[in-house]
């Protein structure tokens, strides 16, 4: 079984327990959402269901686009059933560490807006303390005049490395669809209290959103190598 399949089983079987009626549905971001927009196409054909997508990133806007399902935003639809979306990791806590894609501030503003968030991913997301298997460290998105003393203020209070992420097609830093800058922090504490970490560096002036979805994920899919999907849940708010 190949990592692709692994992940569309995951998203399959999320989209089928998850979109039971007409509902308000939040689209993550990333390569595994890709088979998540696809089942939820078919099934929307099929069974003739009126879901309104409200996206994540314009990834997913134009995923909505292109499987002509009905795109909604936050201005008219403030509360959304359930999102679905990916992770780079998932810990035991099911913390998440999520804009490995860059999408991470809108994600988060979906994600709190949703009444479910559900995460989709291949086994190779699934892990016990962050920063086990996902070594690209926590995402953060910053107002790119402020990324030189964020980075600094980071790696004074908690060590690590924070590196700016740099575009691969053109010279120079990665700019979100939010026009801020991403950087990575790769941290060397595993046990930190992930929480605390979210709201102190949330705090620092021209932060603007981080990575770690702390307390927000109900359940996650984990695709197997073997084809079969293991489900971890999580606490809701
Ligand atoms: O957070 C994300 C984008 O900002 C993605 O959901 C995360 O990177 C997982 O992506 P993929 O499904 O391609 O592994």
């Amino acid at each position: 079984m190949s990592l692709e399949e692994a992940k569309q089983f995951a998203a399959h079987r999320a989209v089928d327990e998850y979109v039971k009626k007409d509902c308000i549905f939040g689209v993550g971001s990333g390569s595994t959402v890709v088979y998540a927009v696809q089942r939820l196409a078919e099934r929307v054909e099929t069974e003739k269901l009126k879901v309104t997508c409200i996206p994540t990133s314009f990834q997913a806007k134009q995923l909505i686009i292109k499987h002509k399902l009905t795109l909604g935003e936050l201005e008219t639809h403030p509360v959304i059933d359930v999102t679905i979306d990916g992770a780079d990791e998932v810990d035991a806590d099911m913390t998440l560490i999520k804009g490995g894609g860059g999408c991470l501030l809108q994600e988060k503003i979906v994600a709190s807006c949703s009444k479910k968030l559900i995460v989709i991913a291949d086994y190779t997301k699934d892990s016990v303390k962050l920063g086990d298997r996902y070594k690209k460290g926590i995402p953060i998105e910053v107002v790119p005049m402020a990324y030189v003393p964020i980075q600094n203020k980071i790696q004074a209070l908690y060590g690590g490395e924070v590196k700016l992420r740099k575009a691969v097609a053109k010279a120079g830093p990665v700019v979100t669809d939010n026009g801020n800058f991403i950087l990575d922090w790769i941290f060397t504490n595993q046990d930190l209290r992930w929480d605390k970490v979210n709201s102190i560096i949330k705090m620092i002036p021209g932060v603007v959103e981080t990575g770690l979805f702390v307390n927000m994920c109900e359940k996650a899919y984990f695709g197997q190598p073997e084809g079969s999907v293991i489900e971890r849940f999580g606490v809701h708010p």
